[in-house]
């Protein structure tokens, strides 16, 4: 018989840090299904989240994603990539400590640059300077991505299956994340 999930696997850190992508090979391994605060958010609204920026405003979005965040964790546990805000929030992060195991994934700023760096897709990179924009978020938000139970460490050139293997040890070697059988 194998393990069981027990808590809902958020994936918490920058923009191009991988939650998506290596969220959803996680869920996959795993064979529990695959959530993403943003996609969800975007599918209630029918709209891109640029678009909801552009047309109701941060904070509005922000409120969007506490409520999707506390909706999807009601759920069964499952792997839920939220969006890079998200665990600002002191309130997001009690609401994912409550039912989830939460894992920061860190990467150095040159390799979020080369991974954001083609894709207008992220509003609050659409400034003069987005690298010095990635650069000043990334100073301002990591005592937050801290607070994570863990953190998993990107590399460049690492896949996302190597990558996915990584945060698979580092939430098996943590208590209370899955049963196994004796
Ligand atoms: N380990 C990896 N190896 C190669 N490419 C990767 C890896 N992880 C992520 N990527 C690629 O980097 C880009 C950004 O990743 P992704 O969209 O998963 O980031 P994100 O953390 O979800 O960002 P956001 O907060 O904006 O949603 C994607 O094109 C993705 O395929
Ligand atoms: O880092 C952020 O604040 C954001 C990241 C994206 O995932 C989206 O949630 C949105 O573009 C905001
Ligand atoms: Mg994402």
């Amino acid at each position: 018989m194998a393990c069981r999930l027990e808590k809902t696997v958020v994936m918490v850190g920058m923009m191009g840090a991988g939650k998506s992508a290596i969220g959803r090979a996680l869920a996959e391994r795993l064979g529990v299904p695959f959530l993403d605060s943003d996609a969800e958010i975007e599918r209630a609204a029918a709209m891109s989240i640029s678009e909801i920026f552009a047309r109701d405003g941060e904070s509005f979005f922000r409120r969007r994603e506490t409520e999707v965040i506390r909706r999807l964790l009601e759920g069964a546990p499952c792997v839920l990539s939220t969006g890079g805000g998200a665990f600002l929030s002191e309130r997001n992060r009690r609401l994912i400590a409550e039912r989830g195991v939460s894992v920061w994934l860190d990467a150095d700023l040159d390799l979020l640059w080369a991974r954001v760096r083609n894709k207008d897709t992220r509003p609050l990179l659409r400034t003069d300077n987005p690298r010095e924009t990635l650069a000043t978020l990334q100073d301002q938000r990591v005592p937050s991505y801290a607070e994570a139970t863990l953190r998993v460490m990107a590399e460049e050139g690492l896949s996302i299956e190597a990558m996915t293997q990584r945060v698979l040890e580092a939430i098996r070697a943590h208590e209370g994340v899955f049963t196994c059988p004796a």
